[in-house]
């Protein structure tokens, strides 16, 4: 005998006339800022419009929307996202320090006075793009690239404008993880044009080169290509560019890491000693060039069984986070092995968009949403005694 759960859409939206818009005037629903309304078993879905610029403040209208809907009639979950208003223009980062840098950096008003962007170091920043991330591995086959489209993903649920460039020159991995294909068209002006998949702008030497092509490339022809995919693409106006780097620590991932003007880094491994000992080796490789670590992530962490719902550290698990803890870089979550991980993947649909509502799409924006806050912090000390 199971239960139906019925959501009364009108329900929900009745509720959420009591939040309030961006301005304090009006609510969310009369100013029609809410969309994509759904509604499934026990759970409803919805989006807000908020105005680009602003979207990383708005996290508090984000709570109120969740709480009122769930305070409509069988709603025992809800998920919000914001969106951004495309006519708005680029949002600054996160300004709210963490409670434990509270002491350390000056409140976030008082660091409004006019200031030159903060690039980390001598490198040149990429025009209209706001943060570029590395997200990195010390190993191959880790997830690395999985995870960096996830978090992309999540990012752009966020209603942040998201750009994925793909560096693994050696086995590119966007064009099978988000479908794509083609050649990436001219823009004019010696540009090429981003595709796009999912909200996200994405550029891979995939498009560019054969397969097989790119595996007798040297050093310079790799940073030359790199350059010019960062560099000669029209990516416009972008909050964050995640740059899947290649796997490893070798010579092309430090060129990398030197030349590209990055915000932070975040760190992929998997709970085995092994690959623990190749994430560490990353971390030092980021630190020796000044690049900030913005955390380490620990994918197939654990393994939930769909027979008996136990969790099981295939493993062993938690090493990760203690390997975080030892070395000062905070931690950002465990994603745990799942088959539908690997399935919408490697179909070109990731779950944070094929399955939105999953737990599993959840902890993936948690873990954006971390490194959001983590690039604000940085942001902060970087400009935090000038
Ligand atoms: N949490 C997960 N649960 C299940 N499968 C996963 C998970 N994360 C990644 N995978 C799968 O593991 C394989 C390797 O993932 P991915 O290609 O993202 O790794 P990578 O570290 O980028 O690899 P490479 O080093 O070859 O670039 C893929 O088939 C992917 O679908």
């Amino acid at each position: 005998m199971g239960y139906a759960v019925t959501i009364a859409i009108d329900q929900v939206l009745e509720q959420l006339k009591r939040v309030k818009g961006p301005d304090l005037n009006g609510n969310i629903v009369d100013l029609a800022l809410v969309s994509d309304i759904a509604a499934s078993g026990d759970q409803v879905a919805f989006s807000i419009t908020v105005p680009a610029d602003r979207a990383a403040q708005l996290e508090p209208l984000r709570a109120a929307a969740e709480k009122a809907a769930l305070a409509a009639p069988g709603v025992a979950r809800a998920l919000v996202t914001l969106t951004a208003d495309s006519k708005a223009q680029l949002a600054p980062v996160r300004s709210a320090p963490s409670i434990k840098q509270a002491d350390a950096v000056p409140p976030p008003m008082q660091k409004r006075a006019p200031q030159p962007p903060q690039a980390p170091a001598a490198k040149a920043s990429v025009p209209g793009v706001g943060a570029i991330i590395a997200v990195a591995s010390g190993k191959g086959g880790v997830g690395k690239s999985t995870t960096a489209v996830n978090i992309a993903l999540g990012l752009h649920a966020r209603g942040l404008k998201v750009g994925v460039l793909d560096a693994d020159i050696y086995g590119p991995s966007l064009p099978r993880l988000l479908n794509i294909s083609g050649r990436p068209q001219s823009g004019g002006d010696r540009v090429l044009l981003p595709l796009e998949r999912h909200g996200l702008r994405v550029m891979s030497m995939g498009f560019m080169v054969a397969e097989d092509t790119a595996t007798v490339w040297r050093g310079p022809m790799i940073m030359q290509a790199l350059t010019q995919m960062l560099r000669e693409v029209a990516w416009g106006e972008l909050d964050v560019l995640i740059v899947d780097m290649p796997p490893g620590t070798g010579d092309a991932q430090l060129t990398m890491a030197q030349n590209v003007p990055l915000a932070g880094v975040v760190i992929v491994s998997t709970p085995q000693d092994l690959a623990l000992i190749d994430a560490r080796k990353g971390l030092n490789m980021f630190r020796k060039v000044d690049v900030p670590i913005l955390g380490l992530i620990e994918n197939m962490s654990y393994f939930t069984c769909p027979d008996c719902d136990g969790r099981h550290a295939i493993f062993g698990h938690g090493g990760a986070r203690a390997e975080a803890e030892r070395i000062g870089a905070p931690f950002l979550g465990e994603v745990p092995l799942v088959m539908q991980i690997r399935e919408t993947s490697d179909s070109g649909a990731p779950i944070v968009v094929s399955d939105p509502q999953s737990v599993q799409a959840q902890i993936y924006r948690d873990i954006a949403g971390l490194i959001w806050e983590r690039l604000g912090e940085e942001r902060l000390l970087a400009g935090g005694d000038g």
